[in-house]
Order: structure tokens, then sequence, then C-alpha cells
């Protein structure tokens, strides 16, 4: 081998090597991952991201994306004519509104990232809460200043049935789930917060991990004043933590609680405007966003 082929191959090969460890740990275990609707922010993003679910999909891992599509679903209502309004970070969603919501996640988000995935392999396979009963809710009224709010078609979860996308992972395929359920009581479609949905899912799958990626670094310790990033916390110091959180991180770190509290090993909110930051956050050491851990139980090391 020449000296220069050698002098690039070699770094090459010690990369690959440094993520050994990482490909034994992970290897067989799902990864629920939520794409929020704030991290899509350009095609090149969306291509990265891409590429790192199908890497992890080759190096043995099963993820399973659930997307979000927030903004994406204020443009789609502007254009209708429709005002968007957020009661405790849920979008307050009138009949008209779930058409709209239903046609922009599962007919415009989804599809695109599926077909991205696609790009790669039939690997991708959409599905909503909907189908095969994957997603089962109940009208959702959440408690304002004491008193229950009506926010029209918001629905907490009730049930999760995982037969669908366990049989799609044993298939060798990347389930991509949109966050609307359906309900047993009503025959109503519900629009429920994607990532109640991904923390739901990952909790029911028995998830190694589950991954949100949003538009800031992390869970910032005294947002919007600082940007310092809290880089770890058990959950009993998320739960301490939650009632002084606002907006958009109320359901991601609730989530986030929900799943370790599910059994999920690490549940971790990372920048997605970062390139091939799924990448960086599973195979290095240098996780970048915040990383939320089960309770230490008694006699654990520190
Ligand atoms: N403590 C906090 N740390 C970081 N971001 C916070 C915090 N509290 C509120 N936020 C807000 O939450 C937003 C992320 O939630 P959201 O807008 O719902 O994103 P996504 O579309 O990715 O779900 C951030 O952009 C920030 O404005
Ligand atoms: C009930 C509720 O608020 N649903 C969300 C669903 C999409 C979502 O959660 O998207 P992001 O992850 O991009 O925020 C909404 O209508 O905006």
């Amino acid at each position: 081998m020449s000296t220069t082929r050698k002098h690039t191959a070699l770094p090459k090969a010690k990369i690959l090597i440094e993520a050994l460890p990482w490909l034994v740990r992970h290897n067989g275990k799902t990864v629920v991952i939520k794409f929020g609707g704030n991290a899509m922010i350009d095609e090149e993003l969306k291509a990265a991201f891409a590429q790192d679910v199908v890497f992890l999909h080759h190096a043995g891992l099963k993820p399973v994306v659930v997307h979000g599509g927030g903004p994406q679903i204020s443009a789609a209502l502007d254009k209708h004519g429709i005002v968007s309004e957020f009661k405790a970070g849920l979008r307050v969603t009138t009949e008209d509104a779930m058409d709209v919501v239903r046609m922009v996640l599962a007919g415009q988000v989804q599809r695109e990232l599926v077909n991205l995935l696609n790009q790669h392999g039939p690997l991708a396979v959409g599905l909503t809460g909907e189908d095969a009963h994957t997603i089962t809710a109940t009208k959702h009224q959440p408690e304002i200043d004491g008193e229950l709010v009506d926010i029209g078609r918001v629905g907490e979860i009730t049930d999760i049935d995982t037969g669908a996308i366990e049989a799609l992972l044993a298939d060798g395929r990347i389930p991509v789930v949109s966050s609307i359920a359906r309900s047993q009581d009503d025959g109503h479609v519900y629009n429920v917060n994607a990532d109640t949905a991904a923390a739901a899912l990952a909790a029911a799958l028995g998830a190694e991990t589950l991954m949100v990626l949003t538009d800031v670094e992390g869970l910032y310790e005294d947002w919007p004043n600082s940007d310092e990033v809290i880089s770890r916390l058990t959950a009993s110091q998320l739960e301490k933590l939650l009632p002084e959180l606002s907006s958009g991180m109320v359901p991601k770190m609730e989530g986030c609680l929900h799943a370790v509290r599910g059994g999920v090993t690490t549940a971790r909110v990372i920048d997605g405007r970062v390139q091939h930051s799924i990448l960086l956050e599973i195979f290095t050491d240098e996780g970048i966003g915040t990383m939320v851990v089960p309770d230490p139980q008694e006699g654990d090391a520190e």
C-alpha cells in the first residue's frame, strides 16, 4: 500500500474501531427517534437524518421514527385561514383543524421522511397511530389554573398496540409513525403531541433509547436567560424540575420521564440542527445533549 493511502486509510479504520464498543452494546436494540418539526430545517439536514437512521438499521439496531410537524401544521392552518392557538403546550384542535393536522402529518411530513429513507433501499413504512390500533386515545382535557379546559380533538394516550411496529421491525423495515390516534369510545381521530407519542411507544416497545431531536442543544438550566445545557439528570431530578418548564419542553421532558420510568434505559434530547447528531450520540462518548437516566437503585455504584 502506498504511504499516501495508508495515511488516509488508517484514521478511517480508527474511527470505525472506536465505534466497536457501541456497536456491540446497541446491537439488536430498539431506538425510538423523535424528529421534531422545528428540527426539519432544510433539505440537507433531513437527508442527513435519513442517512443516520439507515446507518443505525444497517449497524444492527432497530430504529423506529416518530415525527412531529408543528410548524408545518401551523403553516397549513394559516393557509386555510385557521389561527393556531396552544394551551398547556398543546394545539387547540377543532374538527376542521384536525383534518389539516392529519393531512399534514400523514400526507406530507411522513411521506417526505419515508421517501428520504427509501432512497437507501426498501426500508421505511409509514403508519399513523390509527393503523392496527397502534395508538388509542381518549379526549384530553388539560387542567389550567385548576379548571379542566376543552381543547378539542387532542388525545390522551390510553393504549399502545406494538404489534404492527414489531412485525415491521422483524421484517427488517423502519417504521415511521405519525402521532395521530384513534379513539375507542367516540370514533374520532385525535391529535397527539409527537413527543408524548414517541415516549409512549418507546416504553411500550421496551426500547433501549428514546432520542428526541429538536431545535435547541438540550434542556437549558435557566431558559431563556442562559444557554447552559443540563447534560445528565436522573428521573427524580427531572420530576422536581418539571413544574418550572415551559412551552415545547414540557411534553418533551414529561415524555423522557415517562420513558425511563417505563423501562427505557436512556432518554435524550439532542440538537437536530447539528448534522449527524444521532450518530454522535449513539456511537461516541461525546454525547451532545441532555440525557435522562433512571434513578440509581440501592447498592448501585454512583
Ligand atoms: N428549559 C428549556 N430548555 C430548552 N428549550 C426550552 C426550554 N424551555 C422551553 N424551551 C423551548 O422549547 C422549544 C422546543 O420545543 P418545540 O418548539 O415543541 O420543538 P419540536 O418541534 O422539536 O418538538 C425550544 O425551541 C425552546 O424555545
Ligand atoms: C396536540 C398537539 O399539540 N399536537 C402537535 C402534533 C405535532 C407535533 O407534536 O409536532 P412537533 O414535535 O414538531 O412539535 C401539533 O398539532 O402541533
